[in-house]
């Protein structure tokens, strides 16, 4: 078994991870990870099963209790976008305001996040292609610190709001504003709005979405030729 090639991408919400990294994948041939996914399946399944994630009663423990019936499955296949609990298709049910509201309960919890990194690096290595690019918050730092090619997607908080409005239903663009609440409350625990030593940083604020695929994938061959 060969060893893929990891292309580690972090930023905050709207910058254009999934996008971009889902674009960059297909012009090299190489696979996708979405890691937020994986978040907002595990929330899906917490609202599932009954838990109200805003009581502020509610412990750790009853969220860690659903972990090993929570069968999660990602399509790495950057042309398929196809997310599954337990073989119920949550592809788009995972990108609603409902959920993105409850996805930092989830995400802080230490050993909620050891245990979907487990996951990751389980799903990286086992793809086919020579490659994945994955994205998120801490895989430049924590899932693949040791990645060839990790890169910080930037755009500025006004764009990233304008490009998430555009993303959503018409009733609820207002609530693309919430990613800022949420990416304070994220970046409690795992900064990801510096880079970390080695890490490129490309910014998209003044770049349309072919040149920032453009830039990263320079950055990608810029890093696999050095
Ligand atoms: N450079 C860009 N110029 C214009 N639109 C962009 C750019 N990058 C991303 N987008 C768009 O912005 C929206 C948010 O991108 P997305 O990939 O969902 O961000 P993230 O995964 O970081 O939350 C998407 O509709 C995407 O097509
Ligand atoms: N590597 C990651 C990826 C996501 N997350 C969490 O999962 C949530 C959803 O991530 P996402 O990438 O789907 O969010 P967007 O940036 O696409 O809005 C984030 O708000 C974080 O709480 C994380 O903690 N670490």
């Amino acid at each position: 078994m060969t060893v893929p090639l990891i292309v580690a991408i972090d930023g905050p919400a709207g910058s254009g991870k999934s996008s971009i990294a889902r674009a960059v994948a297909r012009a090299k041939s190489f696979a996708f990870l979405d890691t937020g996914a994986a978040y907002r399946a595990l929330t899906w399944f917490a609202l599932e099963s009954g838990l109200d994630l805003t009581d502020p009663d509610l412990t750790d423990a009853s969220i860690l209790d659903l972990l090993p019936n929570w069968e999660y499955v990602i399509s790495t296949d950057p042309d398929v976008e196809l997310v599954t609990v337990g073989g119920v298709d949550v592809t788009l049910a995972i990108r609603e305001p409902g959920i993105s509201a409850h996805v930092s309960r989830i995400a802080r919890i230490p050993a909620v996040r050891t245990h979907v990194n487990d996951l990751f690096r389980a799903i990286m290595f086992a793809v086919e292609q020579p490659g994945v690019v994955a994205e998120g918050r801490d895989i430049t730092t924590v899932v693949a610190p040791d990645a060839p090619v990790r890169i910080l997607l930037t755009a500025s908080e006004e764009v990233r709001i304008a490009r998430r409005a555009g993303q959503l239903a018409p009733a609820a663009a207002a609530s693309a504003a919430d990613l800022v609440a949420r990416d304070r409350a994220d970046a409690q625990v795992v900064d990801f709005l510096t880079a970390a030593d080695g890490v490129t940083t490309v910014d998209s604020t003044e770049l349309d979405f072919d040149e920032t695929v453009a830039a990263v994938v320079a950055v990608v061959d810029a890093g696999i030729h050095s």
